[in-house]
């Protein structure tokens, strides 16, 4: 048998050997050109992290609260579609793991293991992400489902109004497993034998006309706080802002939306500047080592989240995959505060990172 993975590079290898091509492009690949996949992972190498030295590190508490829910770190699980794809205990595996790891978990709308299976398969804290369909009925039907199944936030993805350009997925003519929560809601079946199935899928349910005046609607159909993920500019922080969303996800969706949209890193600090501390700002995207984590927080996220990783660890090992690529980034992030000299994550600041930018002004 080959060495154990080592790292989360090494563990998208093992999940390339163990899925067929077309769920591991499905997976792995990104927009077009796939420019802001490779600069999500890149930009973070452009950031330095400025130890100090000489503090006593021999405790170090990695913990933080996430909209009030303590966590043992701030890494969580980003929601990711159709977890069947990558093992047959879909996102049951996922959510035990996350529990297991004391690791807070966003469940994907599009997953194929129901809420209420994933509710009642651990007590790991867990957010729902939702989208809007066309048939608004269905997605107000999931947020009640939601809240009554114990999930704690919901988390709407405002990127999609249409699905990206994804040419893997077109040539392979990537397929629709069955979405769970939907069976019985709405038709899954798609009429179409020419490019991406799940393309077309997403061009007949999701609403592409969804805009700001809808959170208001989705304020008042639920008690739980709503987040909104997909900010990429300070202008819509402040917008989402003004209508009152609980947090702000930086996302670019993984790179699968819009190509040569800006790396996520790249503009965290212009949103958390725009809202001064008022709502929790996560970020995701690249986020490949414990130093990502360090510099994400450095740069004022209050906690990041993991999409592909814990699917590589999935399609690898099922639920002891994600539980290990979990422990793994929360070592390595657990390693870097202690040699940049930060006890707790109240210890990181802006002054432990040097950006581009920062590099730039010095020499200006
Ligand atoms: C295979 C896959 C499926 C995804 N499905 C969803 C989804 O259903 N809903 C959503 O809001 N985001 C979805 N995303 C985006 C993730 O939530 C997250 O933004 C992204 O994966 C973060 O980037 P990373 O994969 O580099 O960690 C998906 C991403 C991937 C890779
Ligand atoms: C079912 C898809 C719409 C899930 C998704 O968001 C993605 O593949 O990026």
């Amino acid at each position: 048998m080959a060495a154990e993975p080592v790292n989360v590079k090494e563990f998208e290898e093992l999940a390339k050997q163990a899925l067929p091509k077309m769920y591991y492009d499905y997976f792995a690949g990104a927009a077009e050109d796939q420019y802001t996949l490779k600069e999500n992972v890149e930009a973070f190498k452009r950031i330095t992290i400025q130890p100090r030295i000489l503090v006593d590190v021999s405790k170090i508490d990695m913990s933080t609260t996430i909209l009030g829910y303590r966590t043992s770190s701030p890494i969580m699980i980003a929601p990711t579609g159709m977890h069947k794809l990558a093992h047959p205990e879909g996102e049951v595996a996922t959510a035990k793991a996350a529990a297991a790891c004391d690791t807070i978990m966003a469940l994907s709308f599009s997953s194929n293991c129901t809420v209420e299976e994933v509710a009642s398969s651990c007590n790991a804290v867990r957010f729902f992400q939702l989208y809007v369909y066309k048939r608004r009925d269905v997605s107000a039907l999931m947020v009640q489902r939601a809240e009554r199944n114990g999930f704690k936030a919901i988390i709407v993805t405002v990127d999609t109004p249409r699905l990206g350009r994804r040419e893997a997925d077109i040539k392979n003519k990537m397929i629709t497993p069955e979405l769970a929560n939907l069976k019985g809601l709405i038709s899954q079946e798609v009429d179409s034998d020419k490019g991406s199935k799940l393309e077309a899928y997403a061009a007949a349910t999701l609403d592409p006309s969804l805009s700001w005046k809808d959170i208001a609607w989705l304020k008042s159909i639920t008690n739980l706080p709503v987040v909104v993920k997909g900010v990429l500019t300070s202008e819509d922080a402040l917008k989402a802002m003004e209508v009152g969303v609980a947090g702000i996800v930086v996302s670019n969706h993984g790179a699968r939306q819009l190509d040569y949209s800006p790396a996520t890193i790249t503009v965290l600090e212009e949103v958390v500047d725009a809202v001064q501390g008022k709502i929790p700002v996560l970020l995701d995207g690249g986020v490949r080592r414990g130093t990502d984590v360090f510099k994400a927080l450095a740069l004022g996220a209050q906690a990041v989240m993991i999409g592909r990783p814990v699917i590589y660890g999935l399609a690898a090992r099922g639920e002891n995959g994600v539980k290990t690529v979990i422990n793994m980034l929360k070592d390595e992030f657990e390693l870097t505060m202690a040699l940049a000299g930060c006890c707790t994550v109240k210890d990181i600041t802006r002054r432990h990172v040097k950006t581009e930018h920062d590099r730039h002004r010095c020499r200006i």
